[in-house]
């Protein structure tokens, strides 16, 4: 069963293509890994996956129904939870106030936070401080718990490690899989940092200029293989 499944995608911005043709499916409760170079599409492929691109075509099932009509509130509520890079927290708001910008997209039903804050200790310690006060690995968290709250079925995660030092890049890595094992969560990971891509996800994908250029189960790939895919051109 697919949690996700994406066919013949194109997106565009103005009158540019970006995306061609692209393929990629989630297979429930499995992490893949989206990565590939700077500028190659990855972003832009969670984008058109909430419906936030001007201009799109191709088919995307969501646990077999067709979403690409869909505003992107609605794929929020169908369970799509979205951490975008850069992480989105606003600064001058708490970290309890930022939590609960999370529950919007559920309809505001409050859900028991009491697993988020196991998984992230810091959320619930700084909960009274302002958002724009914690680091750059703490608003990592802090987005990741935002998404979570609202109890998605697919998680897309826009590079968590970006600008992240080493041992936070870890804690981070342990919660996603964290999340993954004990909630069955589908996640779809776009990263530059290979090793932690591979490490976490059960598949992986490789991009390059807007096109899927490799995939194969991340037990089966040689890193030398897709590395050249990597390197700033
Ligand atoms: N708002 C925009 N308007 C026009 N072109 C854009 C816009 N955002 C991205 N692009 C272009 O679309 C292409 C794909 O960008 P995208 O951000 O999806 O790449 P990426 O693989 O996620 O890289 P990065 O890691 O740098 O975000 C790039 O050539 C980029 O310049």
């Amino acid at each position: 069963m697919k949690m996700l499944e994406i066919k013949g995608l194109h997106a565009y911005y103005g009158e540019s293509e970006v995306l061609h043709d692209v393929d990629l499916s989630i297979p429930d409760g499995k992490i893949v890994a989206l990565v590939g170079r700077n500028g190659v599409g990855k972003s832009t492929t969670l984008k058109s996956i909430m419906g936030l691109m001007e201009k799109q075509s191709g088919s995307m099932l969501l646990q077999r129904e067709e979403i690409q009509r869909k505003a992107p509130y609605e794929r929020a509520r169908m369970g799509i939870g979205y951490v975008p890079q850069g992480r989105d927290i606003f600064p001058q708001m708490t970290v309890a106030e930022n939590l609960r910008l999370g529950l919007e997209v559920c309809g505001g039903v409050k859900k028991d936070p009491a697993f988020l804050y196991q998984l992230f200790p810091i959320v619930e310690q700084f909960l009274a401080r302002k958002g724009g006060d914690l680091s750059g690995g703490q608003q990592q968290q802090l987005a990741i718990a935002r998404a979570l709250i609202a109890s998605p079925k697919l998680m897309l995660l826009d590079e968590p490690t970006e600008g992240i030092q080493p041992s936070v890049i870890q804690e981070i890595g342990h919660a996603i899989r964290t999340i993954n094992e004990k909630t069955g969560l589908s996640i779809l990971l776009v990263e530059q940092y290979l090793d932690f891509a591979l490490d976490l996800a059960d598949e992986c994908y490789v991009m390059d200029k807007g096109r899927i250029v490799f995939h194969a189960a991340s037990a089966e790939v040689r890193k030398e293989e897709i590395q050249h895919y990597m390197m700033a051109s």
